[in-house]
């Protein structure tokens, strides 16, 4: 195994040895260590423990201290206040516990794996067929795909689901238009842009549209085709498959504009479980779950009512035969259950949807398909919200179109990066490109940064800006080290153990020995916005190393240059490692 026991865990072990020599009688008792302002870390435990044995706090926190063997790991333990443990671990060991990290042949940097990974199914990223994506699709494509990358990185199989809306009657209309307009839509996918593939989409929608609002024989029409797509007719289902295909293309554009990895195969509409609609809704009705309520098959909650006190249903099939949002999404939960062989179903999905998720997980609990070892999460977020507070519209107060506002993001940011372009030396090309990567670093960061469910505002001055808690600080704190080592010139990182450390190094050494922890924390409760905590917390530290500690002076000592440059170098190892897992890159020259 190549993880590394960090110096928390370690120093735990510890004490919880010396704990249970002190006080046979509570082998197990946990000394409760948190980290410390006093020294590195501070145990609590023994107050309660003390109580519990009717001994003296202090008395039994002297037998723990003469229990704990001095030697390579702590320098310094003392009782402090009425019965805690200060405790500050040698220098040696900061750096032996890094070395050990930065060798980590798997080159995870020590992270160990989850315990007990198993399999995930995500639900992520899921904009709508013929529509225009907004904002929230892209807090769940956000959002998604950093829980993605973190669950992969800590062993887990991970299977993502696109369930995107691609069926229900709006398309009878569309198809209906495209039957009497047969040239629309008639290119190959290559010949068009994911502007030009929306603007399409667009146009027909709105023709359609109008046409089925003035013209009654059309309406006509477009009904009798949401029956034949219903039925399964080739002609009519070989151009629904146009609208899903031209969507497709801008749906991909959109992704690989925010630089994240969308593949095909995930993508499995709400289409892709229509031959399990019908036997969904058997197997409830037979198994009571579900009940005939005025010809429609509904599931009751005692605690969902309506403002009238009636109670609200969960609707799975329509009086009229039809199938809606929530048979759909119990199809594709047997499907994720019993075929794809989930221990863990995750949705990525707008919180104003919390009420669906909590009926349909409730049903599904109910039908015996989720249990134990079968749980459902809805990551739920907030919304987006403008500078002003308000849900984020254009000033005409429509939606905003979410390709402007990337191509904002990279515009603004491809400003900031020609700022300092001349001092750095970059190419035309270069700032291109790290303009990009800043813009959308700072969207992705500016999302994954707040915990999901709050709203936040959409600022691009604060999301681009050098200071503070921003994607672009922590890029330029990467930038810095690879410019350091660039200028080391002969001088190589290189741990040396051997070395006393400034207070600087140490508490940029200790941050560094959390990530392990912190990864698979942040992973086990899907919290990436604690990961971008960790992450703006290690790039301040280095700063204030940097304000402390020289690291190329004339005047250092061969080992120090090393041992500092093996500290930034370890940093920036693990900032890129950080922001990999948001979905965000690290230039090497910014
Ligand atoms: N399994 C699900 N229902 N996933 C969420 C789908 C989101 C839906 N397409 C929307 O735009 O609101």
């Amino acid at each position: 195994m190549a993880s590394v026991q960090s110096l928390t865990s370690a120093v735990h072990q510890r004490l919880a040895n010396a704990l249970s020599a002190a006080l046979p009688e509570s082998a197990d008792a946990d000394p409760l260590l948190r980290r410390s302002d006093r020294a590195d870390f501070q145990a609590n435990g023994i107050l309660a423990l003390a109580k519990k044995a009717k001994a003296n706090p202090r008395e039994l926190a002297a037998q723990v201290v003469a229990q704990v063997t001095a030697g390579d790991l702590i320098k310094d333990i003392e009782v402090s206040g009425p019965g805690f443990l200060n405790i500050t671990v040698s220098d040696r060991a900061i750096v032996e516990n890094l070395a050990a990290r930065a060798t980590d042949p798997a080159g995870r940097l020590g992270v160990p794996q989850a315990d007990a990974p198993g399999t995930t199914v995500i639900d992520y990223a899921q904009p709508n067929v013929a529509k225009e994506m907004h904002v929230g699709h892209l807090r769940s494509a956000v959002i998604g795909d950093a829980v993605v990358q973190l669950l992969e990185f800590t062993g887990e199989t991970v299977v993502r689901r696109h369930h995107i809306g691609d069926w229900g009657t709006q398309f009878g209309m569309l198809i209906q238009y495209l039957e009497e307009h047969p040239h629309e839509l008639d290119h190959k996918a290559s010949e068009v842009s994911g502007e030009e593939a929306m603007s399409n989409l667009d146009r027909l929608y709105k023709a359609a549209r109008g046409l089925f609002d003035s013209d009654e024989e059309f309406k006509t029409r477009a009904r009798r085709r949401v029956v034949d797509l219903q039925a399964g007719d080739p002609k009519t289902l070989a151009m629904w498959q146009k609208f899903v295909d031209e969507s497709k293309i801008y749906f991909f554009s959109v992704f690989e504009k925010l630089d994240m990895e969308i593949r095909d195969p995930d993508i499995v509409g709400e289409s892709g479980y229509n031959d399990m609609l019908a036997e969904t809704c058997r197997l409830l009705e037979e198994s009571g779950v579900a009940v005939r309520s005025e010809g429609a098959l509904c599931v009751f909650f005692d605690d969902v009512k309506g403002p009238d006190g009636n109670p609200v249903p969960l609707i799975v099939q329509k009086s009229d035969g039809g199938y809606g949002y929530a048979a759909t999404d119990l199809s594709a939960i047997r499907d994720r259950v019993f075929n794809l062989k989930a221990n863990t179903l995750l949705y990525v999905v707008d919180a104003r949807q919390s009420l669906h998720f909590k009926m349909v997980f409730e049903t599904a609990r109910r039908a015996g398909w989720l249990g134990e070892d079968v749980t459902a999460h809805q990551l739920a977020f907030g919304t987006v919200l403008g500078k002003d507070g308000k849900p984020f519209k254009t000033r005409a107060g429509e939606t905003v179109k979410l390709q402007d506002l990337l191509d904002e993001a990279v515009e603004r940011a491809t400003a900031v990066v020609r700022d300092k372009a001349e001092k750095v030396g970059l190419s035309e090309e270069e700032i291109t490109e790290n303009g990009r990567y800043v813009g959308i670093g700072a969207v992705k960061y500016a999302d994954l940064s707040t915990s999901a469910v709050r709203d936040y505002k959409f600022d691009l001055d604060q999301m681009v800006s050098l200071n503070g808690d921003t994607s672009v600080y922590l890029q330029y704190a990467y930038a810095r080290v690879q410019s350091i080592l660039r200028k080391a010139g002969e001088a190589r990182p290189a741990a040396h153990p051997e070395l006393e450390l400034a207070p600087a190094e140490r508490e940029l050494g200790l941050q560094l020995d959390r990530f392990g922890e912190t990864v698979l924390e942040v992973a086990a409760s899907y919290e990436p916005h604690k990961l971008a905590a960790y992450l703006y917390q290690l790039a301040s530290l280095l700063t204030t190393f940097y304000d402390q500690c020289q690291v190329l002076s004339a005047d250092n000592p061969a080992e120090v240059v090393e041992n500092r440059l093996f500290l930034v170098d370890l940093t920036a190892r693990t900032l890129h490692q950080g922001m990999t897992l948001l979905g965000i890159r690290t230039p090497d020259r910014l």
